[in-house]
């Protein structure tokens, strides 16, 4: 008798915990591996999540714990649910407990800062694994939509086709339909360059403008994330479908998402320190707009949008002088 498919997700934050649930939905075994024990025990009591999805019911064939080695334990796949800019040094210390030949599974949407590498290239080198190791989930996810078990499309990105069948086999569901993708460097370029988009769009509503800013912000934010995609040899097809138009749209749309609230904060004409302090979970882009402007940087790519929401957020440029200094640059065709 085969046993069931085995997950080890480490992230208890809101998006590790719906994957875990969708995981453990689709029939695997789930580990939530998670800082601290409170949570964990909670998680294991109540079948639930209290700080992350409270109110969302738990399978019982996942279950959490405090212990990166119990996690790790025969795990087919380790799934990477912690914040991009920490993953580097989470990663170094659970390398060395993983199960032989896991396929580890980054769900992160986030550009390593100083490095400029994405995070599929963190864990390559981290727990030294090659490319066909390492898959990639993006789409339009938002967490507690999943969590209510709405349905959605996602994708799975891996560059062996046989690999990302098997982690799409592992996470479909009749709520949760993955399509697969061996574009990785596309796929991640999508998720982490839309949360950037996503502030700018926020940044816009808080200011009050209206629906023409947004499709505006939307088509020129994801001609700019093709640009860098193309310069990095992504498949520009990629950029047309969940993991570019598909994540970005979902995004800029709700107020679920947190780097489009965070813009919203912020265009309201609230301080980034004010900003910061009244946003409980990760925002993404607020560190990774940076990292992408230095992508976009040594790939010789203009992304005038991103330059200005790192203007924004980063250098205090007002939103109004930003976004008229974003208007009149000078006139191009628009596919260039
Ligand atoms: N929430 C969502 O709707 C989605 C999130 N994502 C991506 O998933 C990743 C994780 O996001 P969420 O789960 O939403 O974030 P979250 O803020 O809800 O949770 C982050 C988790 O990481 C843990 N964490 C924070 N700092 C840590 C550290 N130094 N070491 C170890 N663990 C640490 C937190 O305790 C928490 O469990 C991000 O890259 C995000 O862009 C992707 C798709 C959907
Ligand atoms: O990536 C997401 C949806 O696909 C979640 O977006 P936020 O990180 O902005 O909440």
């Amino acid at each position: 008798m085969t046993r069931p498919v085995k997950a080890a997700v480490y992230g208890t934050g809101s998006w590790g915990t719906a994957f875990g649930m969708v995981l453990a939905d689709a029939g695997c075994e789930v580990t939530l591996w998670g800082r601290r024990q409170e949570l964990a025990d909670a998680v294991n009591r109540t079948r639930t999540n209290p700080d992350y999805l409270p109110g969302v019911e738990l399978p019982a064939n996942l279950r959490a714990t405090t212990d990166p080695a119990e996690a790790a334990h025969e795990a087919d796949f380790t799934v990477l649910a912690v914040p991009s800019q920490t993953l580097r040094g989470n990663l170094a210390a659970w390398a060395p407990l993983l199960a032989p030949d896991t396929v580890l599974v980054s769900l992160m949407k986030g550009i390593e800062l100083g490095t400029a590498k994405r995070m599929s290239e963190v864990v390559e080198e981290v727990a030294k694994v090659p490319a066909e190791r390492v898959a990639v989930v993006t789409g339009p996810n938002l967490a507690r939509e999943i969590a209510a078990r709405q349905p959605a499309a996602s994708v799975v990105a891996c560059v062996d086709e046989a690999v990302a069948q098997r982690l799409q086999a592992a996470c479909h569901t009749p709520y949760f339909r993955p399509y697969t993708n061996t574009d990785v460097v596309g796929c991640e370029l999508g998720g982490a360059v839309k949360n950037v988009i996503g502030l700018a769009v926020g940044i816009a509503d808080g200011m009050g403008l209206g629906d023409n800013t947004k499709g505006s912000l939307i088509t020129r934010g994801l001609a700019e994330t093709t640009r860098l995609g193309l310069a990095m040899g992504a498949d520009p097809l990629t950029f047309s479908g969940l993991a570019g138009l598909g994540d970005l749209v979902a995004t800029c749309s709700s107020p679920l998402s947190r780097n489009h609230t965070f813009g919203t904060n912020l265009g309201r004409g609230m301080s980034l320190e004010e900003t910061i302090a009244v946003t409980r979970q990760t925002a993404e882009g607020v560190k990774s707009c940076e990292s992408v402007a230095d992508l976009a940087r040594r790939h010789g790519v203009d992304m005038p949008i991103t330059d200005t929401v790192v203007d924004i957020v980063h250098h205090g440029k007002p939103p109004l002088v930003a976004l008229k200094d974003l208007m009149s640059r000078s006139a191009k065709p628009e596919r260039r």
